[in-house]
């Protein structure tokens, strides 16, 4: 279970975290959503410990990042499997070499079975008969489903998705999903997943966040973000605007 308590982090004049309050519930997947440039992925960051808070604190599984450095910061970091924006392969190596990585770094297995492993999550992606390409010579929904081999493949107890599907069409978005759900089946690991699809998202999140001016304004089952009464949220999940939503949502319903 990761708890966020009384978060807080701005950038110099910016608040961006304005309180978060949030418990993320273990092995199941939480989505969080939000206007673009809300705050989303500086939330993810911190519950890695890649940005540290103003004030407030982190718990994972009882254990405040804020009070770890160094190894012992490592250690809660080897639970996680991350995702972050842009899959971020390392285009110099082959895909089977970058699903291999962090068993390389986080493990001591032998190579052998480095690969054997690595190979299995490809296969599950269906990206097997890639494994020997440069991950530059990828397509962008080849990338995301490389990046999700990669992030499964040390079977972290929890995984960060910050926004796997933007860019990809329907049915690379359905099938990116369906290969979490899938994965999620099989492995039970806790996700939170940073996600614009709406209502997609939906379909694979057992709760569902709303982050709204640096705090978490609903979280609750998405049949009922989906009913919700709050206006922030209705206006985000029609997309509809006002005069009080940001330039994005406006552009949004060509006000
Ligand atoms: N390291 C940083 N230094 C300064 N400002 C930052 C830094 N990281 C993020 N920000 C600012 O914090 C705000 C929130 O950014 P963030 O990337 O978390 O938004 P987001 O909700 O994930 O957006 P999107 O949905 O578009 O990805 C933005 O205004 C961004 O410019």
């Amino acid at each position: 279970m990761i708890q966020i308590i009384d978060l807080y982090k701005r950038f110099e004049r910016q608040q961006v975290l304005n309180g978060v309050n949030l418990t993320i519930p273990r092995g199941q997947v939480t989505a969080i959503i939000g206007r673009s440039g809300g705050g989303k992925s500086v939330l993810l960051k911190h519950l890695i410990g890649l940005m540290r808070p103003d004030s407030g604190q982190v718990l994972v599984d009882g254990i405040d990042l804020g009070r770890l450095r160094g190894k012992a910061l490592d250690q809660v970091r080897e639970k996680f499997g991350v995702l972050f924006q842009g899959g971020a392969l390392f285009d110099s190596m082959t895909v089977l070499d970058n699903v291999a990585f962090p068993l390389r770094e986080k493990t001591r297995l032998s190579e052998g079975e480095i690969a054997k492993r690595a190979m299995q999550r490809l296969e599950a992606v269906g990206l097997a008969d890639m494994a020997h390409k440069y991950s530059a010579e990828l397509s962008g929904g080849m990338r995301k489903r490389a990046a999700l081999a990669r992030a499964l493949v040390h079977d972290p107890e929890i995984i960060l998705f910050d926004e796997p599907t933007t860019g990809l069409d329907p049915i690379l978005l359905h099938s990116i999903h369906r290969l979490i759900l899938d994965a999620h089946k099989r492995f039970g690991f806790t996700a939170v997943v940073v996600s614009h699809e709406i209502p997609e998202i939906f379909d694979i999140a057992q709760t569902v966040a709303m982050l709204d001016n640096g705090i978490i304004v609903e979280h609750n089952s998405p049949e009922a973000i989906m009913a919700s009464a709050n206006p922030i949220i209705r206006q985000f999940i029609t997309g509809t605007s006002n005069s009080e939503t940001g330039p994005e949502q406006a552009n949004r319903s060509g006000v």
